[in-house]
């Protein structure tokens, strides 16, 4: 164990990041009123070229007038390869209200990327005096960004969340598939004449929850993109919060209450995480590190393991 304590991640809950496409602005009250924990209002991918300046506004202005509630509002800028980005930072900073907390900075690929945005987040935010700090938010959906994940977890102290995206990334990566994450047809193993299907996602969302763990940045899954299959999205955040992932993209109303049941602890895990505890503290009384819990080994590690589950159950319940 290194001497350096992990760092705990921002305290807010982020079950469910619900988007909608800047270039609609019928659909963000919806937004607001959805029972999401951070909506993104997109500027990026889920808006025309010759729509961009319009969806700025319109974001500008929502920003202002919606009431959002306690949720935690973000805007997806464009990517650093395109040439809205800097236009997205400037105007949103310059004209959106103090209500905005946090940028989306699509398409990372290495820790220099985030030190650009940095610079003129810090200088657009001291011209205008800005004085709640914009956080950010990344995410990782290239080749580029995976093999450089841990350098991009640490790049900035602004940095608050990073999510898989499952589509720009299987397209970096030159895979075979047009589907949003979930199950691939063709990545199975053969045996005995039976197919076992097996997880491409599960080798990144694993470097990305490491890099995030390390560095005290909240790890999160991003797009399922066939909103008709319920299963399917859920068999996908199951795994992710399996692997330590503490929420998932919506990118349709109807995946918001899928996510938030699979990323809030049920009552049945809470009350066994605290009987582990109990458990614990009487074997602390009697000079013991282990003792046997519904026949099972649990020691100081399962301490740890109990607090992660208890402390996500009472920070969402605020
Ligand atoms: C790979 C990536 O980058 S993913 C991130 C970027 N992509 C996005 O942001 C896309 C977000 N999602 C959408 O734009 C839309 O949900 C679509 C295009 C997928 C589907 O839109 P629709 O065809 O309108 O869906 P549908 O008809 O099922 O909508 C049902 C209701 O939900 C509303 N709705 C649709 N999308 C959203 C949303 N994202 N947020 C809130 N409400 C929404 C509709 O207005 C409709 O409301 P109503 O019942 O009051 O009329
Ligand atoms: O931006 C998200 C993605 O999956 O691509
Ligand atoms: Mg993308």
């Amino acid at each position: 164990m290194s001497f350096r304590i992990q760092p705990a991640p921002v305290a807010r809950p982020n079950r469910c990041q619900l988007f909608g496409p800047g270039s609609r602005p019928a659909i963000f009250e919806k937004m607001a009123k959805s029972d999401a924990d951070v909506i993104n209002l997109d500027l990026e991918d889920s808006v025309a070229p010759t729509d961009k300046d319009s969806a700025r506004a319109n974001i500008i202005q929502a920003i202002g007038d919606i009431d959002w509630g306690k949720k935690t509002l973000s805007v997806r800028i464009n990517g650093l390869d395109t040439p809205f980005w800097y236009r997205d930072v400037v105007d949103l900073l310059e004209q959106a209200s103090g209500r905005l907390d946090i940028i989306m900075i699509p398409k990372v690929g290495c820790a220099a990327d985030l030190y650009a945005v940095d610079a003129l987040v810090t200088a657009v935010e001291r011209a205008k005096g800005r004085t709640k700090p914009i956080g950010f938010e990344v995410i990782i959906e290239s080749a580029a960004g995976i093999s450089h994940v841990e350098e991009i977890a640490a790049a900035t102290p602004r940095l608050q969340a990073m999510s898989l995206g499952a589509a720009d990334f299987a397209a970096s990566m030159g895979m075979s598939t047009t589907g949003i994450g979930g199950t691939q047809e063709n990545y199975y193993m053969a045996h005995e004449g039976a197919k076992y299907w097996s997880d491409p996602w599960h080798w990144a969302q694993a470097a990305i929850v490491a890099a995030c763990r390390t560095h005290g940045v909240l790890p999160v899954d991003g797009p399922f993109g066939d909103f008709s299959d319920d299963d399917g999205f859920r068999a996908q955040a199951l795994r992710s919060a399996t692997l330590g992932m503490v929420g998932k993209w919506a990118i349709h109303p109807k995946q918001v209450a899928l996510a938030n049941e699979v990323f809030t602890p049920s009552e049945a895990a809470v009350a066994e995480a605290r009987e582990i505890l109990d458990a614990m503290e009487k074997a602390k009384a009697n000079g013991e590190g282990a003792t046997v819990y519904k026949g099972r080994l649990v020691d100081i590690a399962s301490i740890k393991q109990a607090e992660v589950i208890v402390k996500q159950s009472e920070m969402i319940a605020g």
